[in-house]
This record gives structure tokens, sequence and C-alpha cells, in this order.
């Protein structure tokens, strides 16, 4: 075995176009043969996984660790998909077309982008370019306004910063999902079989950054009525990452007051050196935000995640600043589209809050559950709004059918200032929702693994002995491996109760296991909503260590 790894990983050696991944597996090769046992297995074990295997379609693209070998983010896999997604491109007749290519400020974004471009523009397609990093969804929005055949954005989002990725856009702006990602992956893997360094390069390519910022800001700027208040006091933090000018550009067209940004994070930095983890779910990530707007007296936070594509919000709720749930949000951004009769399906992920569907059902909307990712929310035909649980929220589908954090903070700013000029807050509106339909709290339980087979373990066991009861209540276990309703399959498990819901799946874009737990009150039980969120807190946290029993986690 080890020495199939070593002998491919000398093959990859010689092939390898990137002088640092090629020094990194100099070193790994020499480390896996060194005497000293610590070192030779660590080394070893990071073979066997980089070269385990092509890295895969899944949530959100590719993604994972940079480094050498097919399971890993680097210049040789890089080329490969891009020359597998342009022969893919060709055989639907897309042969010439635009494709535009877009990146964010991650460690080789920029290179990774430039290969693909040089891939593309080699392949006959009329590249696209954008000159510096910019936030995912004005790639997305340009791929329409353009007329692209395709799109790509080499991103990781909110993942660590030895991290990278690779979203594929088609013609319609959405992402793949099987069984497209199957057909392109079989042209890249025979790309990768074949004499892929020799796959034609071309430099022509054609710089839209101003033209695609100038269109995408207007269209954003647009979603804010000139009627709307504008009088508030907000605070921004990109996490990082490459949100901040365009919001600072979309705010400024709108006439708002501009945000105080949390200086430290708001210019790019691919080390994202001031939090563990640049992802705004995640515990301390947006505590500097917070800071600031106790200081400054401010009505709300905005937090975007490194490429903007998400939106956190931070308010005062029970005499407190915390952040908003992913669901809270999607909450008050649902109930002001059903509100504003925004013409439409209303749709979230199957892992999201149940409370839009039954908000939808009242006011006699139609709504739809999706499979988890925008890939899947977003090619819902004629979507009013969409949403998921993972701060991501799609505005304006028309424009960009892909969840969008800036169009999202537009509407949340709109709401605020409306709220405020009302002498009301977001968690005034949050109480009310739950006074009239119970209020709905929902979590995750989520393990972040060293090794991927403990995933696997914990979903066999839940699979193979699910609970009957969760809080005392029978549930209703569903494989949604099997597919369920108009589910395709996908390896997750949901359990349903009568006032509970649970969705138990691996991550398709972090090595994590995540649990998803809802518990719903009645309207009676919440009249005293404040005493109602502590009911449902201990009822989730509860949930949580049934949960994480069923898992073995
Ligand atoms: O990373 P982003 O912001 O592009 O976000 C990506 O990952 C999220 C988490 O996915 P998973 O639970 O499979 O890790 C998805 O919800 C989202 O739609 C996808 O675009
Ligand atoms: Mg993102």
């Amino acid at each position: 075995m080890m020495n199939d790894v070593l002998a491919a990983a000398q093959a990859w050696r010689r092939a390898d176009i990137d002088p640092e991944t090629a020094d990194m597996l100099d070193e790994l090769i020499v480390q896996a043969q060194a005497n000293n046992d610590e070192i030779r297995t660590k080394a070893t074990a990071e073979l066997e996984s980089a070269f385990a295997g092509p890295l895969e379609f899944g949530t959100a693209g590719l993604r994972g660790p940079i480094g050498p070998g097919p399971a890993r983010m680097n210049r040789v896999v890089v080329t490969q998909a891009a020359a597998g997604f342009a022969a893919w491109l060709k055989k639907q007749g897309h042969e010439g077309g635009k494709v535009i290519v877009g990146y964010d400020a991650r460690h080789k974004s920029a290179e990774f982008a430039d290969d693909t471009a040089q891939i593309m523009a080699g392949e006959g397609f009329e590249v696209l370019w954008t000159t510096e990093p910019t936030p995912t969804p004005v790639i997305a929005f340009g791929i329409q306004h353009f007329g692209c055949v395709a799109g790509v954005v080499v991103t990781a989002s909110h993942n660590p910063p030895q991290d990278n990725g690779y979203k594929v856009y088609l013609g319609d702006g959405s992402q793949i999902v099987p069984p497209t990602d199957q057909e392109i992956a079989a042209e890249i893997a025979a790309v990768a079989s074949g004499r892929w360094a020799n796959a034609p390069r071309a430099s022509a390519r054609t710089d839209v950054q101003d033209e695609l910022v100038r269109a995408y800001v207007a269209r954003a700027a647009s979603l804010y009525p000139p009627e709307a208040p504008r009088d508030l006091v907000w605070v921004h933090t990109a996490m990082h990452g490459v949100g901040a000018k365009t919001m600072r550009t979309v705010a400024e067209a709108i006439g708002l007051p501009a945000g105080r940004e949390v200086p430290e994070q708001a210019e790019p930095n691919a080390d994202f050196p001031t939090v563990s983890f640049p992802n705004p779910e995640e515990k301390g990530a947006i505590d500097l935000a917070v800071a600031l707007a106790e200081a400054e007296g401010a009505d709300v936070v905005i937090a975007n995640d490194p490429d903007a594509d998400r939106c956190a919000v931070a308010a005062v709720v029970d005499g407190g600043w915390r952040m908003l749930t992913g669901d809270e949000l999607g909450t008050l951004l649902g109930a002001d589209a059903i509100a504003r009769d925004v013409p439409g399906v209303f749709a979230n992920s199957v892992v999201s809050s149940t409370l839009l569907a039954r908000m939808a059902q009242a006011a006699g909307r139609e709504h739809t559950t999706t499979l988890t990712g925008f890939k899947w929310i977003g090619r819902v035909p004629d979507l009013a709004f969409g949403y998921e649980e993972a701060i991501g929220y799609c505005c304006d589908s028309r424009a960009v059918p892909d969840k969008d954090g800036i169009t999202a903070a537009v509407t949340v700013l709109r709401i605020v200032a409306e709220l405020k000029a009302q002498g009301r807050t977001l968690a005034d509106r949050l109480d009310e929702i739950a006074r009239e339909f119970g209020l709905t709290a929902t979590s995750q339980l989520s393990v972040r693994v060293a090794d991927l087979q403990l995933i696997a373990d914990a979903m066999a066991r839940l699979r193979g002995n699910p609970p009957s009861e969760l809080l005392g209540e029978p549930v209703e276990v569903v494989d949604l491996a099997l597919g369920s309703g108009s589910l395709p399959p996908t390896d997750a498990v949901e359990l349903i109760g009568e006032t509970l819901h649970v969705v138990a799946r691996p991550s398709g874009t972090e090595p994590k296991l995540k649990c998803y737990l809802e518990v719903r009150l009645t309207p009676e039980e919440s009249a005293d909503v404040a005493r109602a969120r502590e009911v449902a807190g201990g009822r989730l946290a509860a949930l949580r260590s049934e949960m994480a029993q069923a898992l073995g986690v």
C-alpha cells in the first residue's frame, strides 16, 4: 500500500506545475521514509489521504486543503478541472461562449483563477476576467448579465485559511447538481488520465471588473425603495474577506449612512488573523463587531462571510446583543417578502426551520423544501425568497439565483430602518411572529473530526438503531438516502415528532457531522416570548444530548 502511494506521489511530483506544492511533496516523500516513527507515520497518513482519490463535487463544488495530490486543491487539480469543464461545455454545444472567472482573496485563489482563465481561453472560450478579488454573488450576477455559458469562482468561502475551493456555475446562473456533476467529473477524470499538461493555454481575456461592479451595485441598490427610511446606525464586518468594498459602494448608492466597519477585519487577509474560523456561525467570530456596535450604540450588526455570499445579523434580543440564528433571519426576511407580496415561490432547505413553510401556507403562498445547499434552493423556479439556516439568503433571485450576502444585507438594513421609524426593532418583529405562529427555535449539534470515517460510523449507528422517541415524544424516522417526496436521495436521516424536527448529515464542504435541531412551542406557550425562548432553549439542550447519544458522538 505504502509503495503504491509513494509511486503515485513520485509520479505526481514529476508532473506538478507548481513549485510550491512540488516542494511540499518532496518533503512529504522524504518524511514518509524517515526513521523517526512519528514523522514517518504523520507523513504517510497525509500522503494516503492526499492520494486517496480525486476531490469530489460536494455541497458547493470542489473544496479541500491546499496541497499536492488529487484529493487536495492545487494547480494540477484546478487545471484538470478547468479542462474537464471546458470539454463538458463543448459537448453541450457551448463552444466559443463566454465564461466568467472570479476569485476570492485566499492563498492561491488568484493563481487558480488564472490557470482556469488560460485553459478556458485555450479551449476557445471568451474569458471574462475580474482584476481583483470579488464577492461570489457579484460573479454569479455576472453570468446572466453578460450572457455567459458558465462561471467559475475560486473560493473556499468561510473555511479555514489552509483550504480553497472551486465553484462551478452554468449559464442560467445555477450551480451543478447530479447528474451534471458526475458528467463533469467524468470529463475531469478523462483529462487527468491523459496528457493534461499539454492542454492548450491562451492569455486572451476581457477585463469586466468595472462594468460588472457598476451593474451589480445598481441592481442591489434598486432593491431599496426611494421612499424607505434611511436613518440607522449599522456596523459591518467583512470577516477578513472581500465584501467590504462592494458593501460600501452599495450603501453609498442607496444613500444610507456609511456602516461602521470593524477595522481589523475590513480588508482581505488570507490568514484571517483575528478569528479562529472566518465563519460568522462559529463562536467568537463576530465578537469584535458586537463590541463595536455596543460602543457605537448601533441598531444592527451585519457580518458577511469572507466571499460575501452569506449574511449574519446581530441585534439586541431579550436585553442583550447576540447573533440571530440563520433561521431567525430567514424568518424575518421571509415575513418581509410575504408582507410585500413578492411574487413567486418560497423555499428553504430541509435542514432549515419549518416555520417559513407554515407562514407561507397561512398567507396562501406556495412553498417548497429542498436539499441542503444553494445549488438546490437557487434552482427553484420563480423563487420569491429562499434561504438556508447556514445564513444563506436569496432576496433577488432574478438577478442572482444564488445566496447573496450583499442584497441580504440591503434588505435587512431596510427592514431595520423601517422598524426604527416605527420605534420598533428586529426583536419586536421576531416576538410578534413567535406569538402568532408559536416560537420555533433551532440549533445545531456539529462535530468537527480529523478522520472522516468517524462521520460514516455515526451515521451508520443512527441508521442501525434510530431512537423511537425524542424528548419523550414518538418520532418517525425517514432515511433520506432513499429519497423522500420530491427530494432526491441524499446521505441524511430525518426524525419527525409532533413538536420537534431533526436532520443529521455529513457536511459537504468540511469534515464535520451536522445535526440540525428544531423544537416548537404553541402560540399559547409563546405569549411571554422571553420565557418561551428559555423553555425552548432547555428543550434544544436536551434534544442535543439525546441526538449526541443516538449518533454516539
Ligand atoms: O461555503 P459557502 O458559503 O459557499 O456555503 C456552502 O456550504 C454550506 C454548508 O454546506 P455543508 O453543510 O454541506 O457544509 C451550504 O449550506 C451552502 O449552500 C453552500 O454554498
Ligand atoms: Mg460563502
